[in-house]
């Protein structure tokens, strides 16, 4: 555990000075009561001899002092070490996860980091300061008392040694239980997390439901907790029960040895009294390891989940990277994916051709694979056959920092910052112009938004722009991507309901990506306004480009993209009459 803390932490030396002087102050104590023998047996007896004591009391008071120093230096060093190594553990944690593929960041991995970067991290650092202080006390205290014993009498030393079997045993018995125990109450946790975070995102649903205190799934999963938690409490208690016996019998045993000892004459009453003070000494700090066992085990599962995401491999990077592409045309060539874990693939031999300053549409039935063309482009995941080029260079080539900056995303759910309009935008360009921002607010059809807001460019969008409508965030979105002057553009249109106002404007400000002649638009196309002004068309099926062409062509060839076309008309529509209503 000692060496997987050690290797966890960049920076381990704040730790290793803390366990240095915890162990050092454990090894003190031990020989602080070895010293006892001598005073002892220089003062028990008929004619105390305080001369001959007066060394080992001298040794015993450079002892108490040596022992307060490190005291004095040890607080502070403890008292800081948590807060340092837990900032450091999570600018690591932090280092990585920037590596990884963005593909990696699904909804429970982000809970995963979420709770990795602040629960763990923290109490893996508290409980590295707090725990393995007294964990290194109550082995090496015991340990340095068995070999100042041996000093004293070797029958006492074996006796202590056949102790510290048993309870070694008995204490690995305890802590499997106690794992078990917890990572089945991690399960019934984690349960109970998952349908608090329900109750809060469907509440609206559960209101109208009836169910605004708790569904039933809630009240199940509280009860498995409890339940769960009693049960860990009702099997540790054997092993623990155990455990303490096995102290109790080991001190009956001490205390009749000793008694043999003084009766067979093999050891004085000096002798005696240190012995039982040393035996009383060793049994004390191995009676609190159990205490401890439950926080070692918490401590090590948080480790463990905080390796686990330490472990996540980082995107791979080539040697000698690509660092600058003439065209943004992005090409597929007979790419094969599937998702991690996944058993069929997402897409099969797709090849397909998209140059600059054209829009390409891509349309098909739900699941048919064309948020997973976009992601390809942009890398969230590698892929087992084919090539993925942008500007003729394999992406697996290219320098990712070169590829994020060619690449803006307009996602469906665009996230906004809880800051400005300004603010959101600029980060796109920090540097960026009035003028320049004027000018895409413009052609994102976004000036009129920013016209009708309290204060302009100054209204500040609330937590993930909640303060505007789907729509105004996609204006947002495509604006910022304006703004980024990435030459490859990959949009997905909201397929939600929009006003007629909001449809038209994202309509005209997708249309206004694909008119500068250098950029590449690539848009999963949910309205027929959209895939009217498309240049080209690549229907998908079931991960296979089963169509391509221009818009007129597919509707002259009467094929799927025929049929879905007329089923977004029919729905835009339906859509239009039930609004009239
Ligand atoms: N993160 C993921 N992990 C595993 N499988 C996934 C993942 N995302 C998508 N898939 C699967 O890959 C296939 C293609 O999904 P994709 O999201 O690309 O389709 P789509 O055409 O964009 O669908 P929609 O229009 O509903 O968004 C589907 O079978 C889907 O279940």
């Amino acid at each position: 555990m000692i060496r997987r803390l050690y290797r966890l932490w960049p920076q381990p030396q704040i730790l290793a000075r803390l366990w240095l002087l915890t162990a050092a102050q454990a090894v003190l104590q031990g020989l602080m009561l070895g010293l006892l023998v001598p005073i002892l047996d220089a003062v028990v007896r008929s004619e105390p001899d305080l001369a001959a004591a007066t060394p080992w009391l001298v040794a015993g008071a450079v002892c108490a002092v040596l022992y307060a120093v490190l005291s004095i230096i040890a607080n502070p060093v403890g008292f800081k070490a948590a807060g340092a190594l837990a900032a450091q553990l999570r600018r690591k944690l932090m280092r990585h996860v920037s590596t990884l593929p963005l593909g990696w960041f699904s909804a429970e991995h982000k809970a995963r980091l979420a709770r990795g970067v602040t629960a763990d991290v923290g109490d893996a650092a508290h409980l590295a300061v707090t725990v393995a202080g007294p964990a290194i006390t109550s082995t090496l205290l015991p340990a340095t008392v068995v070999a100042v014993t041996l000093a004293v009498d070797w029958r006492m030393a074996l006796l202590l040694c056949v102790i510290a079997v048993f309870a070694f045993l008995a204490l690995k018995r305890a802590a499997r239980v106690a794992e078990i125990a917890e990572i089945e109450l991690e399960r019934a946790s984690a349960g109970v997390a998952s349908r608090a975070v329900e109750l809060g995102q469907a509440q609206p649903v559960l209101r109208a439901a009836g169910y605004a205190d708790g569904t039933p799934r809630m009240r199940e999963a509280l009860v498995d907790h409890r339940e769960t938690y009693r049960d860990g409490m009702r099997r540790a208690r054997r092993p623990f029960f155990v455990y303490t016996a096995v102290i109790m019998a080991g001190f009956v045993a001490v205390l009749a040895l000793v008694a043999q000892l003084v009766l067979s004459n093999s050891v004085g009453v000096a002798e005696a009294v240190a012995l039982l003070v040393l035996a009383a000494r060793f049994l004390e700090p191995l009676g609190n390891l159990v205490e401890l066992i439950g926080a070692l085990r918490a401590m090590a599962n948080k480790i463990a989940r905080i390796e686990e995401l330490l472990a996540t491999p980082a995107l791979p990077v080539a040697a000698d990277p690509v660092r600058k592409i003439d065209e943004a045309d992005v090409e597929f060539a007979d790419v094969t994916f599937t998702y991690p874990g996944g058993d069929a693939p997402a897409l099969c031999e797709v090849s397909l051709r998209c140059g600059p300053g054209t829009t390409t549409a891509l349309v098909g039935p739900s699941g048919s694979g064309k948020t997973t063309v976009t992601r390809l482009i942009a890398r969230f995941f590698d892929i087992d056959a084919g090539q993925v080029r942008v500007g003729g260079v394999d992406v697996r080539d290219l320098d990712p920092d070169v590829l994020l900056d060619e690449v803006a995303i307009v996602f469906q759910d665009v996230y906004l910052f809880d800051d400005t309009i300004e603010n959101n935008l600029r980060l796109a360009r920090p540097d960026a112009t009035w003028d320049e921002l004027a000018e895409v607010a413009r052609s994102a059809r976004l000036d009129e938004v920013i016209e009708r807001l309290p204060d302009g460019w100054n209204t500040r969008v609330g937590e993930a722009g909640a303060q505007l409508s789907g729509g105004e965030r996609q204006r947002v979105a495509i604006a910022r991507a304006m703004l980024k002057q990435a030459r490859i553009v990959l949009v997905d249109e909201a397929s939600s309901a929009l006003d007629p106002e909001n449809e038209a404007a994202i309509t005209q400000a997708i249309a206004n990506l694909g008119d500068d002649p250098n950029r590449t638009v690539i848009v999963i196309a949910h309205r027929p306004a959209t895939l009217a002004a498309a240049d080209r068309v690549v229907s998908l099926d079931d991960g296979r480009v089963v169509e391509t062409g221009t818009p007129e062509e597919l509707l002259r060839t009467g094929g799927s993209f025929a049929r879905i076309s007329s089923q977004y008309e029919r729905a835009r529509h339906w859509r239009i009459a039930g609004t009239a209503v």
